[in-house]
Order: structure tokens, then C-alpha cells, then sequence
């Protein structure tokens, strides 16, 4: 159980109505899917981990460190949600990565998936680079999006269909860094 007094200190004194996944519930299924993405790709082939920010920056900095072989490591800049808690149902790709794709093995990684509109919007785009392969890894899935271009390939927790915050995920920029996911009070 987290620190009340901390959280609070975190989150302004706002409280939490629950907290969905601990600290060491993360960091254990982190590290289980690190190394199964160590194994899923032959060691003399590229790798390019690429990260949706800004959400996916705490997941993506601790999996990359469970993955045990040589790899390259970029960022995107993707916003559909501004301050709010429902996808405006457009994507604003504010900053494109700059790597070669061409002839790598590419796993995108988000923090969440939900309605599912930003991996609609991102992968079409990531195939038209040829990578070698292309798969989606995401720490919370709410199984929500029934038009999902590609399912991901590894998700750390099925997330219920409550707006969540910390661990990277945020409510109008704030609760990034609890390092725990929960659901505020409303
Ligand atoms: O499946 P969807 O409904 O598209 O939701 C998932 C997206 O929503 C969040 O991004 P957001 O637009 O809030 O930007 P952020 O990463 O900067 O918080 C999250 O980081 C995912 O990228
Ligand atoms: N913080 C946060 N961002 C999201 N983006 C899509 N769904 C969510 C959610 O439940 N929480």
C-alpha cells in the first residue's frame, strides 16, 4: 500500500478513490514482458522501441531496461485527449520520429489503449516505412476499441473502463508521477 501522506503530497491533497495497480504489481509485469520481448526477436536483427509521449515515458524508461539485447530507442508526440477525460477523436501527431523504420523490427509503446483512435492514427502511418515487423505493446488495455488495426502484442494489465491516472498517464498534464495507477475521485 502507498504512503497516504505522500500520495497526497503527489496529487495536491486531491484523494484517490482506488488504487488499480501498485508499485510492485508494475514493476513485476513490467519485467515479465521485457524479457519476453527479448526472446521474441532474433539477436542479429534491429530493434527500434518506439514511445507515444507523453504518456508512455515512465513504462517505456522501465521496459527498456528488463529488455536484454541491443536496441534503439524513439519517440513520437501524439495528443488527442488536451484536459479532458474523452478522446476529441482527433490525433495531432505533434512530433514525428525521425529514425529509419525500413527493415526494422518496430514495437510502438503506450501507456493505454481506449478508444483505440491514436493507434488507428499511428500505425497505418508506422507501416508505410516497411519495418520488418510491427507490433504494439501497451501497459493498459480497456478493451474497449472493437476496429483496432492491430491488437496489441503484449499488455501488462486489462484496465477497467474508469479514466486513470499516474504512472506517466495524466489528468490535464497532473498525476504523471505517482508510481502507482489509480482513479481519482471525481
Ligand atoms: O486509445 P485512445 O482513446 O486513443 O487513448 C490512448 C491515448 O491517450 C493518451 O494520450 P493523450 O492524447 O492523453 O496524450 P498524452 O500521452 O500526452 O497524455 C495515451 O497516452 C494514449 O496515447
Ligand atoms: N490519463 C488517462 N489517459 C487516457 N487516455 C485514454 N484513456 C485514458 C485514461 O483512462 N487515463
Amino acid at each position: 500500500m502507498p504512503d497516504t501522506e505522500l500520495t497526497l503530497a503527489r496529487t495536491g491533497g486531491r484523494p484517490l478513490s482506488r488504487i488499480l495497480f501498485s508499485t510492485e504489481q508494475i514493476a513485476e509485469r513490467v519485467r515479465e514482458i521485457g524479457r519476453e520481448i527479448t526472446e521474441a526477436y532474433p539477436k542479429d536483427e534491429e530493434l527500434l522501441v518506439l514511445g507515444t509521449l507523453k504518456g508512455s515515458f515512465i513504462f517505456l524508461s522501465d521496459v527498456v531496461r528488463e529488455i536484454a539485447r541491443p536496441m534503439e530507442v524513439d519517440f513520437l508526440i501524439a495528443s488527442s485527449y488536451g484536459g479532458g477525460t474523452v478522446s476529441t477523436g482527433e490525433v495531432s501527431l505533434l512530433y514525428d520520429s525521425s529514425s529509419v523504420l525500413t527493415g526494422k523490427h518496430v514495437i510502438l509503446v503506450e501507456d493505454i489503449v481506449d478508444s483505440g483512435t491514436t493507434l488507428n492514427r499511428l500505425l497505418p502511418q508506422l507501416r508505410t516505412h516497411n519495418p520488418a515487423s510491427l507490433e504494439v505493446c501497451a501497459l493498459l488495455h480497456k478493451h474497449i476499441a472493437r476496429d483496432l488495426v492491430l491488437e496489441p502484442r503484449w499488455v501488462g494489465f486489462d484496465c477497467p473502463h474508469d479514466f486513470v491516472i499516474g504512472y506517466g498517464l495524466d489528468h490535464s498534464e497532473y498525476f504523471r508521477n505517482l508510481p502507482f495507477i489509480g482513479v481519482i475521485q471525481p
